[in-house]
């Protein structure tokens, strides 16, 4: 039997497609393209897959909440690492079409009826879209590469993208504009999760998350949470609230720690606060990859 591992992703093309790109770079592994962020986790739920691969949070827009959502609720698979990767969204189009003269960089913004991309690279775009496309619709679709093999397939109606160079080469359209992005510096963290294990020999930074539910009735159970990290002196670079979805107005908290699970320091920190009545579920602890320009 083949040992060869298979990764569940956003369809080629996509961001999530270049960040995996270059987290497996020189490796052997087999890419599972699947339309949407919901078919990504169930592939690997159902044993189809080893990993998924999820945006998770980026520069501009923070948390992804629809996926921490399905991380928590939907699927029981643990975080093995996580890395961030630059995300350059392009103005996408067919140039015959929205320039007069067929020249990408001759792009007119009134034949720009409707640009469509990913939720998540929509709203890194939306100052280039308030000064550069005011009137144009918009529309959210499952990813950046549907996004541009959506212009692609309905010529003569006004659309564009945004998406990757590659999508755009992918579908033969133009790049009428480069590096759309509201901010140069704009990254998206990414997640492996996945049943089974993943081995990095470079890594030198570990994280682990964890999920916290308070007891109702415990005023200042939260500040409790925190001091358990804070007199150890524990690095925390997360936390967020999220809805239980059990019933309004509750809520649990995802806590990125900056530390591996297997030190001392931690076990003694997750058993003070369930000593105070809080639920601890573990999501992971894992590697967090730096990212090196290639
Ligand atoms: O649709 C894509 O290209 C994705 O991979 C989702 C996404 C979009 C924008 C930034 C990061 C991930």
């Amino acid at each position: 039997m083949s040992s060869r591992k298979k990764v569940a992703l956003l369809p080629r093309g996509t961001v999530s497609d270049e960040a995996v790109r270059y987290m497996f770079r020189g490796q052997d592994v087999e890419f599972v393209y699947c339309k949407m962020i919901a078919d990504v986790f169930q592939s690997t739920a159902n044993g189809h897959t080893d990993w998924s691969v999820i945006p998770i949070e980026n520069t501009i827009d923070g948390s992804v909440n629809l996926h921490i959502d399905w991380l928590v609720h939907e699927v029981d698979l643990p975080i093995r690492a996580e890395w961030v990767f630059p995300s350059i969204q392009n103005l996408i189009g067919d140039a015959s079409e929205l320039s007069s003269d067929g020249n990408p960089a001759h792009w007119e913004a009134d034949k720009i009826k409707k640009v469509m991309s990913h939720p998540v690279a929509m709203a890194q775009c939306l100052q280039f879209v308030r000064s550069r496309l005011p009137h144009a619709e918009l529309e959210t679709l499952n990813s950046t590469a549907e996004a541009v093999r959506t212009v692609k397939s309905n010529p003569g109606k006004g659309w564009a993208a945004f998406g990757t160079k590659l999508a755009a080469a992918d579908m033969e359209l133009d790049v009428l504009e480069e590096g759309v992005t509201d901010h140069d510096n704009n990254f998206t963290r990414f997640l492996l999760v996945g049943n089974a294990p993943y081995e990095n020999a470079t890594a030198t930074t570990y994280k682990t998350s964890i999920l916290v539910t308070l007891p109702e009735d415990y005023p200042g159970a939260l500040h409790q949470v925190l001091s358990a990290f804070a007199w150890r002196r524990i690095n925390l670079s997360k936390i967020e609230s999220r809805p239980t979805k059990k019933k309004l107005g509750s809520y649990y908290f995802y806590i990125d720690v900056e530390l591996a699970l297997d030190t001392v320091l931690m076990p003694a920190a997750i058993a003070e606060i369930e000593a105070i009545g809080c639920q601890v579920r573990l999501l992971g602890s894992y590697p967090s990859l730096p990212y090196e320009q290639t």
